[in-house]
């Protein structure tokens, strides 16, 4: 069995410590390791700490050494990404020219488009043609040093059409080198057959889908769209407690784009974490420090619908854990670039260099319940492992847009060489 020694980096951003998600200056608190290096073995971190210790841990080794510079770099977690709607069909490009003249999101869908357009073109696609399309965003995730993503359902609308994606995404998670971590959404919009029968759509979701998701164990968690327009916050409250009665673990879109009380139901309900949160009130933020609801903060997505980002600040202080994800999704946030959300985590919502970095590695890895695997470069934990052509953790805020990353090991393994994938 070979030992990949990754040498003498500039800086190690072990984030170690982190049994729960970090809050308020828990979030500043890397771990870095100057001139450190880490020791993979059989997929897992077996070694990380100052370089000439890493030599002495290597002289009692008899196993062959695969080494792999990392002079002048820094190397982090792998980024991990809570929240996208990964699998879907057709595009939503039209819709930009449409709200650059004014239309409002929310509008869009009201009138059949947005989430149900997407909807009508995911319920044509094949299991195969998702796969196939699903895989290039995965591919890009991977060059961006993302190593784990949450994938939501939530354009099938329908039973047939919410179980081949999860089925998708089941596949992804054995086929890509990525892990992909599923979410039933069933409860993202309602589909035009149930126009005018709302009520009968959100008993549909209770008695007939997530029984069959459950039963069929295909995710880990329900989430709702709490949204004026969209699903109420006691049809949210009931879908999301149903899922908790079948082991489906709640999240919440919750005050994207009015204040709706989302936040407050996502601390009624327990969830492990509320998202968006653009409009959230003070007393739901509070009411989710107390709770221990992850905020999943989602800067690109006001950044694409030109609207006020979240108030991370706020939160942070209010003592309320903060991840950040991309969200990806062909309406509101088409892109795959966790890098360029961390930047955008800084320049609108004034998160530092150290901040945005926990948010896209153990709280995000807290955020899908994984924090005890990912997020963090500690002995035992998977070798999810980023190399970025950066002397310190700053730069990547610093040169902002850019790519820097350089190498990717997912699982102890080479995915991404100079950039490129493997
Ligand atoms: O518009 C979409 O496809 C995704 C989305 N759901 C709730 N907010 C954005
Ligand atoms: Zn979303």
């Amino acid at each position: 069995m070979t030992i990949t020694y990754i040498k003498c980096a500039a800086q190690v951003i072990t984030v170690k410590g982190g049994s729960q998600p970090r809050r308020s200056e828990e979030m500043s608190d890397l771990g870095i390791i100057e001139n450190g290096s880490v020791l993979v073995k059989n997929r897992r971190i077996v070694f990380v700490g100052p370089d000439v210790k890493a030599q002495e841990y290597l002289e009692h080794i008899h196993e062959p050494i695969n080494i792999i510079d990392a002079e002048g770099k820094i190397v982090t977690p792998g980024l991990i990404d809570p929240h996208t709607h990964l699998v879907f069909g057709g595009s939503r490009e039209k819709e930009l020219e449409m709200r650059l003249n004014g239309a409002k999101y929310i509008d869009i869908l009201k009138a059949g488009g947005g989430i149900l357009q997407t909807t009508v073109s995911t319920r044509q696609a094949t299991e195969e043609e998702l796969i196939k399309q699903s895989t290039k965003r995965l591919n890009k995730f991977l060059q961006y040093g993302v190593t784990t993503v949450e994938a939501k359902s939530g354009y099938g609308l329908n039973l047939k059409d919410e179980i081949k994606q999860l089925k998708v995404a089941k596949k992804l998670n054995e086929q890509h080198p990525v892990d992909v971590v599923s979410t039933f959404m069933g409860a993202h919009a309602v589909p035009v057959e149930y126009k005018g029968n709302e009520d009968e759509f959100v008993r549909f979701v209770i008695e007939e889908m997530i029984p069959i998701v459950a039963k069929e164990e295909l995710a880990e968690f329900c989430d709702v769209f709490c949204e004026e327009g969209v699903f109420t916050v006691e049809q949210s409250d009931r879908i999301l407690q149903a899922g908790k009665a079948y082991g489906l673990k709640p999240k919440i879109h919750a005050d994207e784009i009015v204040s709706f009380g989302g936040a407050e139901l996502a601390a009624k309900v327990g969830a492990v974490s509320a998202d968006h949160l653009l409009k959230a009130s003070d007393q739901g933020i509070k009411q989710m420090a107390e709770s221990g609801v992850i905020a999943v903060l989602l800067p690109g997505t006001a950044f694409f619908l030109m609207e006020e980002p979240a108030r991370a600040r706020k939160m942070i202080e209010a003592g309320v854990p903060v991840a950040l994800s991309t969200d990806r999704n062909p309406g509101s946030s088409p892109t795959e670039s966790l890098p360029f959300i961390m930047n955008l985590a800084c320049l609108t919502m004034k998160m530092t260099p150290a901040e945005v970095l926990t948010a896209c590695t153990i709280n995000a890895a807290h955020a899908i319940c994984k924090g005890d695997q990912i997020g963090s470069i500690e002995v035992g934990k998977k070798a999810d492992l980023v190399l970025f052509d950066a002397p310190n953790y700053q730069t990547l805020q610093y040169n902002y847009a850019v790519n820097l990353v350089d190498t990717v090991l997912k699982d102890g393994k080479v995915v991404v060489e100079g950039g490129v994938l493997h």
